[in-house]
């Protein structure tokens, strides 16, 4: 395929000469990147829109909302509720599930998102971004549930992000390798810029929040010890370190230029799995890399094949590289014998 083809020629081609996706489904894409130009559009305003600072409210998991959380998740909704593709949404900004109103048509994908990731960089100027997730309404079930959401990330018809950076970039699977595209503002439109994105196989780059390390569990910091060993250590090179704090800038440079990403359970709460939500951030982001020849799994099993117990559920995050997901992975099961 050409470069600099747009967004919709993209989606097109996947649909009427690849066969890939069907019509509704390439509509669906299309509101969800015109919503994340929206979200890009504020983002980009910050202060002198009024957008920044706290809502002064609480999301379904206790954590503060920030302004631009809630705007996004508004954005989001309004763009896609009166389309037609959809049945129902879901969000890390709202407690249940959101029903498309009855006055519009009923479609029957389901849309889950995080509208916007990296909170604690909105208000100083870093990296954020919107993960979303697509999956189908189960066949034969009547109206829309919960439980109708609780689907393993692979039967996911496409998942995605829009990173908010110093360009607003938006990477896409459909289950055809990972294309990325960058919003050209004069034009308005997202154009490809990269296809068929490959994540190196070895990294010498690890991404984990260290000021955890003394809650971690034994396999992560084995891991991580043996990174900072360096060159005299049992790995014979020397590491990097990075953490944005945001998943989507984080995953964005692994895709980029390869590296591991960890957000590993800990002690701090040992009730919960991990701090990354498995439906619309662990899932799309770990078919993301998979589709770009890399793996992602929660330190023992693939994310992908999780069967979610709850729609706000939590996972610990290991992805990345695919030889240094593959050891941390087996850190844990040799841990476990
Ligand atoms: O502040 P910590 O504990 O390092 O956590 C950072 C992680 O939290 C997150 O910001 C969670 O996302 P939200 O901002 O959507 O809640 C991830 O993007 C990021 O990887
Ligand atoms: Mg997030
Ligand atoms: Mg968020």
């Amino acid at each position: 395929m050409p470069t600099k083809i747009s967004l919709t020629r993209y989606l097109v081609e996947q649909q009427r000469v690849d066969g890939r996706i069907p019509g509704d489904l390439r509509l669906l894409l299309e509101v969800v990147a015109r919503a994340c130009k929206g979200i890009s559009h504020a983002v980009t305003k910050g202060a002198l829109a009024g957008v920044l600072g706290t809502a002064g409210s609480e999301n379904v998991q206790g954590e503060v909302q920030k302004k631009l959380d809630i705007i996004a998740n508004e954005v989001l909704i309004e763009a896609n509720e009166w389309g037609g593709h959809l049945a129902a949404m879901a969000s890390e900004e709202m407690d249940s599930i959101y029903l498309v109103p009855n006055r519009y048509p009923q479609g029957e994908y389901l849309l889950l998102f995080d509208p916007l990731d990296g909170s604690s960089n909105i208000d100083v100027n870093v990296s954020i971004g919107t993960i979303f997730s697509v999956l189908k309404k189960p066949e034969g079930s009547p109206g829309v549930s919960e439980q109708d959401f609780l689907q393993a990330g692979a039967k996911q018809v496409a998942a995605g992000y829009c990173i908010y950076g110093p360009q607003t970039t938006l990477a896409l699977t459909v289950g055809d390798g990972v294309a990325v595209f960058t919003l050209d503002a004069d034009q308005g439109s997202f154009v490809l810029t990269q296809e068929q994105v490959r994540i190196p196989e070895d990294t010498k780059e690890f991404a984990i929040n260290m000021s955890n390390m003394r809650h971690w569990d034994a396999p992560v910091k084995r891991y991580v010890d043996e990174c900072l060993a360096g060159r005299d250590g049992p790995r014979g090179k020397d590491f990097n370190m990075r953490w944005v704090a945001s998943m989507v800038a984080d995953v964005h440079r692994i895709l980029t230029r390869g590296g591991i990403f960890l957000y590993p359970w800990d002690k701090r709460e040992p009730d919960k799995p991990g701090k990354l939500r498995l439906m619309y951030e662990a899932n799309p982001m770990s078919w993301l890399v998979e589709q770009a020849g890399g793996a992602a799994t929660n330190g023992r099993e693939r994310i992908l094949d999780l069967k979610p117990g709850k729609l706000h559920e939590r996972v610990a995050v290991v992805l990345g590289s695919r030889n240094e997901v593959e050891r941390v992975t087996r850190y844990h099961l040799e841990a476990r014998k």
